[in-house]
């Protein structure tokens, strides 16, 4: 746990994700985002802040200044079942995307029974109840992630794919398609701020932690502040924010 109070990003391997899920969702968030704009933009996000976010819409930090991260993105939240309390995740069309709801809501039950038991282990870390962390999974959010690769002009000043930020929840698991351009800095007050490369490692997800379990314990384990640069290649990443 040395990892969580020295960088609050770790790599897990033997996560349980299987390979062939992880790379359907791959297949499924591409035949997404290569779609035209207007198609994409039927399904922009709605008041729940679910569904399709385009490049340069908005940042998600303070940090970013208000300036708008050069991914798109696909929120996707609890009530992946379409229960009736939570109506409100959006799907492309079944007929030209038949699988997209089911891949996404396996990786979604799948990425969510993994982050349950990280969040076992790091309470049993801290001499905790394994369950002290139990989240109900009510404000997770699904985000398959693409950048572009070319050059966007920004109308807001924005030049990297995700802007300086911290997640806000308790914690972040990622995958990435390899593509480099994540990085972290360790201390966020240094001047000039030193970022370091996240090297990916394969089969791995980067995890971390965010300013909810920062605070829950109390600064031991850091929400670091991370970044994506754009790096002139076309990069894939799937995240998924368990907040509450
Ligand atoms: O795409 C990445 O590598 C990072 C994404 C990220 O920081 C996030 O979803 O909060
Ligand atoms: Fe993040």
């Amino acid at each position: 746990m040395q990892a969580l109070v020295d960088y609050g990003f770790f790599y897990v391997i033997n996560h349980g994700i299987d390979d062939a899920l992880m790379k359907s969702v791959y297949a499924e968030s591409a035949s997404f985002f290569q779609q035209p704009m207007e198609e994409k933009m039927a399904l922009h996000k709605n008041s729940s802040h679910r569904g399709y976010i385009p490049p340069d819409f908005e940042g998600f930090e303070a940090d970013a200044g208000g300036k708008g991260d050069l991914l798109e993105c696909f929120h996707i939240g609890s009530g992946v079942d379409g229960d009736s309390k939570n109506p409100v995740n959006q799907w492309p069309p079944a007929e030209r995307f038949p699988y997209w709801k089911e891949t996404m809501k396996s990786y979604y039950q799948c990425a969510m029974g993994t982050s349950k038991r990280i969040l076992s282990l790091i309470a049993l870390s801290l001499d905790l109840d394994a369950e002290f962390f139990k989240p109900d999974g009510s404000e997770t959010i699904l985000r398959p992630i693409h950048y572009s690769g070319r050059a966007i002009e920004s109308k807001h000043g924005s030049d990297h794919g995700a802007n300086a930020h911290t997640d806000y929840g308790m914690l972040t698991l990622l995958s990435t398609d390899g593509t480099p351009g994540l990085q972290i800095c360790r201390d966020k007050d240094g001047r000039p701020q030193l970022w370091e490369d996240v090297h990916h490692i394969d089969g791995a997800l980067v995890v971390n932690i965010g300013d909810l379990l920062e605070r829950w314990t109390n600064n031991v384990y850091r929400s670091t502040l991370h970044r994506v640069l754009m790096v002139g290649k076309e990069r894939y990443s799937v995240s998924i924010l368990t907040n509450c």
